[in-house]
């Protein structure tokens, strides 16, 4: 199987081959909107010692989870192989490949990743230690912001022993990108996915019925409320959809950082978020066999928390 970096660097490359072309494009009736921008929110003021900074920046970042489960932030087939190069999303399912080639490592609880180039090791194991101290913080932040104790998910979660998981995306420029889907409409699986991204664009994101391109912004993070939040907050937090299109002008990369559950976990809406009138809306899953669902599942049909809705 061809990489599309290899693909593209054959030099004969004219026009999109016949099994990229994703006719769903011309279908998706989704308005298109560049007049709404993502929420910003400022991490110094969420760890600020300061109250009524901090009581503000919280109230901030539960209105982001609600309204738009987006915001930036400053500052092999075998679904669990350790370490995984790859291209489109699951060769072995898509019906139509995708512009885009990827890496993936699992980075905790145990660390891997490839020892070449020289110095890539260390600078994921130093980057992964960072994301998850932003995640502890952001996770304390939003259990405070649904009136719960502020280590209630990362303890519910076992986020200590928590999966995470290093996406590195790599989109090569396209001669006729609006035929191509880089990554087609998904939601993450895990609670909270920080994404780098170099100076191109391609995210869009769903907001209230229409796709939002997300203009990148230098030293921030994109941070997503994924699936497991969904889950948890019995769907007051929603997992958003969003997409990776491709484009003429170079390489797009991104870099995401999935930050679910432990494995082991069973998730299911905190007993807290639950109520007479609030029933739960999605059964209790193991993190794992969710993934494992997830994964064989093509990808854009429809979200897979609808496989576990009650
Ligand atoms: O490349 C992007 O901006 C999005 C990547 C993404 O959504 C993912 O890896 O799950
Ligand atoms: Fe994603």
């Amino acid at each position: 199987m061809f990489s599309v970096k290899e693909l593209v660097e054959s030099n004969c490359l004219r026009s999109v081959p016949l099994n990229y072309i994703c006719l769903e494009n011309s279908k998706d009736s989704t308005l298109y909107s560049e007049n709404e921008n993502v929420p910003i929110i400022d991490l110094s003021q969420l760890t600020s010692f300061n109250s009524d900074e901090r009581s503000n920046t919280i109230q901030q970042l539960g209105d982001a989870c609600r309204d738009w489960g987006f915001f930036m932030e400053y500052s092999s087939p075998n679904l669990f192989d350790q370490i995984k190069y790859g291209t489109s999303f699951n060769v072995m399912i898509d019906k139509t490949l995708f512009w885009r080639d990827y890496l993936k490592c699992y980075v905790h609880p145990h660390f891997n990743a490839p020892f070449k180039p020289l110095g890539f090791r260390e600078t994921l194991e130093e980057y992964s230690t960072k994301g998850r101290e932003v995640v502890e913080e952001l996770l304390k932040g939003i259990s405070l912001s649904l009136g719960l104790e502020e280590n209630y998910i990362y303890k519910r979660m076992k986020v200590n022993l928590g999966s995470q998981l290093l996406v590195i995306n790599c989109y090569p420029p396209c001669p006729n990108p609006e035929l191509v889907m880089g990554l087609p409409a998904h939601t993450d699986h895990g609670l909270l996915t920080l994404l780098m991204q170099n100076d191109l664009p391609g995210l869009h994101i769903q907001h209230n019925g229409k796709w939002i391109p997300v203009h990148p912004l230098p030293n921030s993070f994109l941070v997503n409320t994924g699936d497991h939040m969904e889950i948890l907050t019995n769907g007051k937090y929603k997992s958003v959809v969003h997409r990776a299109v491709a484009n003429s002008q170079g390489t797009r990369v991104s870099v995401g950082a999935a930050h679910g559950p432990c494995l082991d976990t069973v998730v299911g809406p905190a007993p807290e978020l639950v109520g007479d009138d609030n029933p739960a809306a999605y059964r209790a899953i193991k993190y794992r066999d969710y993934m494992q669902l997830q994964q064989n599942h093509q990808l854009h049909i429809n979200s897979c928390l609808d496989r576990i809705r009650t």
